[in-house]
């Protein structure tokens, strides 16, 4: 396959390039070969992106939802039509296993395109009667919303944000993550293929100091970041500076909490699939695995009979189930965390160590008889690290899960219903989850309380995150004035 994109940006409804930027090398993270080079945006991209994306503005707006939302589900329709070829691109973007590819991430994406062209001739304003007079809503679009996207996924991150913005009648520049430049590209050119108009969705691309350079443009409206807390606080503070709309899907440290009674077998695949999947690169990850005293040993002889079950490999295999880290940098800040969990006295269950082959692999790793002070337990380590603490109350496990600054997502195992709903009702986090763990599904808003973000994406939530109402007061008879 052709790594190596058309050129770095698509603005305009077209390629551009300019290699006067600063090289991007493109590593695919299963071998560490360079697979494409792109330029970060010079001032002169950025400034030619806000621009095509600012004339855009008045024309897609003005379209009717219903001719938006034809756009964005032909988009889809092509994307599930090329989904093969753009998950063999995710896979070397990220490194991430076809097997998982195949199923999530360009189709996370049509369904996003979908769902939200299905959504865009519904978005309506309302009617209040106030007797003989009366007010009605519109909502309209915010203008141009800026889009940041993190590394892990980069073809769903494109989607969440540019979907429900031009749904809502936006434009946007979206820039990807620097280590995962070339998915969105596909998307951009996706959506024009669809019939966008020239300029309503653009991709630049570019290291943090580029998606700086966006937000505080005066023409900017809105600002949607998936990343870091550190980042989140850094994008957050800049917007605040124009009043601009923010969305921030940031980082987590999530629990998951499996009770005595929990089916051992379900429990065992939510902490899998919590941990492991996407070799752990997963913001809502549970990677707080809290068991309860009474099934903890059940539990990890278990989970470590099923890791068995894991394989490493060329990531393009269809048989692989477990990639490499996204990135060397990425590979030495997980080794530093589990350098730091045997060093504060976590026991080693498995995993720990790079295996003997190319490329950033490393084992998945469980660390036992971990305890709430531990680094391991209160950081985001953004990799395939699994804690497992012990507890012996319901309303230990709830205070002990609660006890972080961030609020992404939680999880409960459990045959006991009303303790389950409960718990989710105790959970300070935006997306929890019962006897399951790490669904996104479009229809189901997704995101943050606490430092993990404002804001949600998917779902007829963002609309509201897209859009802004405007009251229109409208007299019938005549009006009064005290002069
Ligand atoms: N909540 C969610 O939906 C979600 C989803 C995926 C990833 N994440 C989080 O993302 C993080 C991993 O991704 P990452 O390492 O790419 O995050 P990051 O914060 O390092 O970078 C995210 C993006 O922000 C850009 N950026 C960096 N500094 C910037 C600045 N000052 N101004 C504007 N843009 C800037 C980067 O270039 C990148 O595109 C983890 O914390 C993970 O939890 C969250
Ligand atoms: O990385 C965060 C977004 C997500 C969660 N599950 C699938 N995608």
């Amino acid at each position: 396959m052709k790594t190596q994109p058309t050129a770095s940006h698509f603005i305009d409804g077209q390629y551009v390039e300019d290699t006067s930027g600063e090289e991007i090398p493109v590593i695919y993270p299963a071998t560490g070969e360079v697979i494409a080079t792109v330029y970060s945006a010079t001032p002169a991209i950025v400034e030619q992106a806000l621009a095509a994306a600012h004339a855009a503005e008045k024309e897609w707006a003005a379209m009717t939802g219903t001719e938006r939302g034809r756009i964005l589900r032909r988009a889809a329709q092509i994307m599930r039509e090329r989904n093969h070829d753009l998950s063999v691109l995710e896979t070397y973007d990220t490194g991430k296993p076809y097997q998982e590819t195949s199923v999530v991430d360009a189709t996370s994406g049509a369904d996003s395109l979908e769902y939200f062209g299905g959504l865009a001739a519904a978005i309506t304003g309302e009617h209040i009667q106030l007797g003989e007079d009366f007010v009605y809503t519109r909502r309209e679009p915010l203008g141009l919303c800026v889009g940041i996207g993190a590394w892990n996924y980069p073809t769903q991150i494109a989607c969440w944000k540019g979907a429900p913005a031009l749904a809502c009648g936006n434009t946007m520049v979206f820039k990807p993550s620097e280590t995962t430049p070339l998915c969105a590209l596909k998307v951009a050119e996706i959506l024009h293929e669809a019939g966008a108009p020239a300029g309503v969705y653009n991709v630049i691309q570019g290291y943090g100091p580029v998606g700086a350079s966006l937000i505080t443009d005066s023409r900017v409206d809105k600002v949607s970041l998936t990343g870091s807390v550190p980042t989140g606080k850094k994008v957050y503070a800049a917007a605040a500076e124009g009043i601009r709309h923010v969305t921030m899907e940031l980082g987590g440290k999530s629990p998951l909490v499996i009770f005595d009674d929990a089916d051992i077998e379900n429990a065992v695949s939510g902490a899998i699939l919590g941990n492991f999947y996407s070799s752990g690169q997963v913001c809502s990850n549970g990677t707080r695995v809290f068991v309860q005293k009474g099934i903890k040993e059940a539990f990890l002889t278990r989970l470590a009979e099923r890791l068995q079950g894991v394989k490493l490999g060329d990531p393009q295999d269809p048989e692989v189930n477990f990639g490499p880290m996204v990135s060397e940098k990425q590979l030495g800040i997980v080794e530093g965390y589990i350098a730091k969990g045997i060093a504060e006295g976590a026991r080693l269950v498995c995993g720990g160590k790079r295996p003997d082959m190319a490329g950033f692999f490393l084992e998945p790793t469980v660390f036992a008889d971990v305890t709430d002070d531990m680094t391991i337990a209160r950081e985001e380590i953004f990799g395939p690290v699994m804690s497992v603490l012990d507890f012996d109350t319901e309303e230990e496990a709830l205070a002990r899960a609660n006890d972080t600054e961030f609020g992404l997502s939680a999880g409960v195992f459990t045959r006991d219903l009303s303790r389950a709903h409960r718990m989710a009702a105790g959970f300070e986090a935006g997306t929890c989850y019962i006897n399951t763990y790490n669904d996104a599904p479009v229809e189901a808003p997704f995101g943050g309380s606490k430092q993990s973000g404002v804001g949600r994406e998917n779902s007829k939530a963002a609309i509201e995150h897209y859009s802004q109402i405007k009251g229109v007061y409208v007299r019938t008879g005549d009006l009064e004035a005290p002069f």
